[in-house]
């Protein structure tokens, strides 16, 4: 099956800045892909050249299996990192509007509209004018817009930048269902959190270059299971074990790393020999900040 997104070999030069250099990525139906990287590392460069706001200096970008064409953009959902709402307009009139420029009949997107925003609880907005609404809210209403014509594809540059907790779980929620239903979701983000709970797949990028991609489950099996978090009581000396590399050590609980092969099972030996008593002991695989912390560092010092 073709994927939905084939980006092979892009470059983008801005001026004489290289902002993306030799970017390949596939992305397939039903499929979360987090789009990761540090401020500047070409995110929101790539999103722009993957649906045609900019074009590539070389390499070629496919949507649906074929090669790049405007007429690709009706199946395309997208929300761009900066919000750009109609301020005057009422918030219903506005998505009726945007969801006519989407080829909806007024009916069709009306309905569409009323129902996200009962979804999104912001069915009370509705007759607001946007310029009254706070920020989150706008956010919402732009995310509904760019769903109103049910793409196939959606791509969300920072979708959930500036939300608090509570929307910002509405809205993966919303995504994580969205991909249920088979859709191809990207977004870009350096929250790296939000990534490990939802994305299927993830790129990393950094100075517009791929520098770790793949399933998120493959990714963090490479990555050995060397850190280990205990909660315990009594004498802490085990914790100048030397099995340890480095260790956090918070009040009756510590987050240790550990050296390389060295074994798990030791370190708790000597905590249960040494009279600590452990209330919870377990072996846990790196978090992907600590992954993408780790790559981006050595991406630095190569
Ligand atoms: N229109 C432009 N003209 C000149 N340089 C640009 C332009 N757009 C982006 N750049 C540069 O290209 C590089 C990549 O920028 P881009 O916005 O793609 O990064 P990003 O990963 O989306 O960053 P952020 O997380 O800060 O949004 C940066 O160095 C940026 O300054």
């Amino acid at each position: 099956m073709n994927p939905i997104v084939d980006l092979r070999n892009i470059r983008k030069v801005y001026d004489s800045k290289v902002a993306v250099e030799g970017l390949s990525l596939r992305i397939e139906a039903g499929t979360m892909f987090g789009l990761l990287g540090p401020n500047g590392s070409g995110k929101t460069s790539s999103i722009r050249m993957m649906i045609g706001i900019t074009a590539p200096d070389s390499g070629t970008v496919s949507l649906f299996g074929q090669p790049f064409t405007r007429e690709a953009l009706r199946r395309v959902g997208y929300l761009p990192e900066e919000r750009g709402l109609y301020k005057k307009m009422k918030v219903m009139e506005q998505l009726i509007f945007l969801g006519q420029l989407r080829g909806l009949s007024p009916a069709v997107a009306s309905a569409r509209a009323h129902a996200w925003c009962e979804r999104l609880l912001i069915s009370d907005a509705v007759d607001k004018r946007t310029e009254a609404l706070s920020k989150g809210m706008q956010q919402k209403i732009q995310f509904i817009a760019s769903l109103l014509h049910e793409p196939e594809l959606i791509i969300m540059d920072e979708p959930f930048s500036g939300l608090d907790p509570v929307n910002a779980a509405l809205l993966m929620d919303t995504l994580v269902s969205l991909r249920e239903d088979g859709k191809a979701i990207l977004f870009s983000t350096h929250r790296m959190d939000q990534v490990e709970k939802l994305c299927d797949e993830i790129a990393i990028i950094y100075k517009g270059r791929l520098v770790l991609e793949g399933g998120m489950q493959a990714i963090k099996s490479r990555y050995p299971a060397n850190r280990v978090h205990i909660s315990y009581a009594g004498d802490g000396g085990f914790l100048r074990h030397p099995a340890i590399q480095s260790v956090k050590n918070y009040p009756g609980q510590a987050e240790i790393r550990l050296n390389d092969g060295a074994d798990a099972q030791a370190l708790l030996a000597a905590a249960l020999a040494g009279g600590a008593r452990i209330t919870s002991f377990q072996v846990v695989e790196p978090t992907l900040e600590e992954i993408f912390i780790e790559t981006i560092g050595s991406n630095v010092d190569a």
